[in-house]
């Protein structure tokens, strides 16, 4: 038997298990197929951007490892790109941050145009990717000292205002030119390492300086704005301006999209909760889909059981149309480019597993009250035959099923990557 009977045989015989369990696998599929994940440009190099001013990662964000052939130029971070959408099955977004801007001379963060992201849009036109976007409130002079759009600096706090608006114009550029909006999402640093003598006053300024970042309406078609809180980051472990519930009432009195990161939470608070709850004041959410381990480390998206309930809650509410399913991890220690893969193809599979579920079965024995069956069910899900289903999808979409993609990487590393003459220095980076 040639592999590809194996595998169509293996796919009928689980098409049936599923349906004798009242799950039409095809119609799994055709919704998967309709799902873009937008992969985070970071991965690829490092967080490092190219705007080569030689200032290193800060305001907390932390990259190690000293993996070869980090992608060091525009044309490397796409080549590297598109070896890695060759082998993600789907068509998937790309979300860049505005430090990977193309830039002839050094600009100012406050002066960026849609100019310096005319290689990324001609780019992406061209692979059939669309674009999303993030103002870069890091790794600059104004804010080393861990603060931007909450600064008690009136002139700091103007420059970094004009940052976000100069990204919401490029933003809707960006959308304009993709027929499908851009996620413009906004994260901020800003926070103190220790005890706050008041933790108002901040908080006052950030919500000031978003209210005259978003002053200008923009249209809705070309571009969205989503706000990202977080707990803590290194240097701000006390107090984090732009908490939970700092964004949760900023993006309900504001109509915004909320962004909810699974590392920007108590390590046993988990997103997947926050769903349900979150979709029913404010109109949609960015998920940025992320690994911590201990804090909010940004390792590599594994099946974990977060992930799982992650997408099960997506589509155990219907909300397929209300969330964006954002990346956002960073590995320097292993290939970066089989970290967008596993990263993504992981995202992918959890989404899979939860369209494959019986959910009208479980919801209807939850009203019922039979909370056995519904415990007994969720269970034997977990040995469904997913990955025969898993694999036949990633054949017709034609990219490599199982681990055959791995040596696709390899290949890629050897002929290209390996070439890549600097090596990237051991790098643990703090605010
Ligand atoms: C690059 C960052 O990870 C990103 O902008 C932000 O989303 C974040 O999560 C900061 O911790
Ligand atoms: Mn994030």
């Amino acid at each position: 038997m040639t592999s590809s009977s194996r595998l169509e045989t293996a796919y009928a015989l689980a098409v049936e298990q599923y349906q004798s369990v009242g799950v039409d696998v095809e119609a799994a599929l055709a919704r998967l197929r309709d799902v873009s994940v937008s992969v985070h440009c970071w991965q690829g190099d490092d967080v490092a951007g190219f705007e080569n001013t030689g200032q290193t990662l800060g305001s907390g964000l932390a990259v190690t490892g000293n993996y070869p052939g980090r992608a060091r130029n525009p044309e490397e971070l796409r080549s590297d790109l598109e070896k890695a959408y060759a082998l993600i099955p789907g068509s998937h977004r790309l979300n860049l941050h505005a430090i990977y801007g193309e830039f002839d001379e050094p600009v100012e963060r406050n002066e960026i145009g849609v100019e310096h992201f005319q290689g990324w849009i001609e780019w992406a036109r061209g692979q059939g990717v669309q674009l999303d976007f993030n103002p870069s409130y890091f790794s600059h002079p104004n804010a080393d000292d861990g603060f931007t759009l909450a600064h008690p600096d009136s002139g700091i706090r103007d420059f970094w205002i004009e940052h976000g608006i100069a990204c919401r114009r490029i933003a809707a550029a960006m959308g304009k030119a993709q027929d499908s909006p851009c996620m413009n999402n906004f994260w901020v640093p800003d926070g103190y390492k220790d005890l706050p003598a008041d933790r108002t006053a901040p908080r006052k300024r950030l919500a000031d300086s978003l209210d005259r970042i978003f002053a200008e309406s923009m249209n809705a078609s070309e571009t969205l704005d989503s706000v990202e809180c977080k707990l803590f980051g290194i240097g701000s472990e006390s107090y984090v301006v732009g908490s939970h519930e700092f964004y949760m009432g900023y993006a309900i009195t504001r109509n915004k999209v909320l962004c909810l990161d699974a590392g920007h939470f108590h390590p046993t608070e988990v997103i997947s909760d926050k769903i349900s709850s979150t979709l029913l004041y404010v109109p949609e959410l960015l998920l940025h889909v992320s690994r911590g381990v201990r804090w909010d480390s940004d390792h590599v998206v594994t099946m974990s059981d977060e992930l799982q309930a992650i997408m099960q809650e997506i589509v155990r509410g219907d909300y397929l149309n209300r969330v964006h399913i954002g990346l956002d991890f960073f590995d320097a220690s292993i290939n970066r480019v089989s970290a967008w893969v596993i990263g993504t193809r992981n995202t992918l599979k959890a989404l899979l597993m939860a369209l494959l579920e019986p959910r009208d079965e479980l919801q209807r024995l939850e009203q019922e009250g039979d909370f056995t069956s519904r415990l007994a069910l969720m269970e034997e899900q977990k040995t469904m035959p997913f990955g025969a289903v898993w694999d036949y999808y990633c054949e017709t979409a034609g990219v490599p099923f199982g681990r055959n993609w791995m040596s696709a990487v390899a290949d890629y590393e050897s002929s290209v990557l390996s070439r890549r003459s600097e090596s990237h220095p051991e790098t643990v980076a703090t605010a």
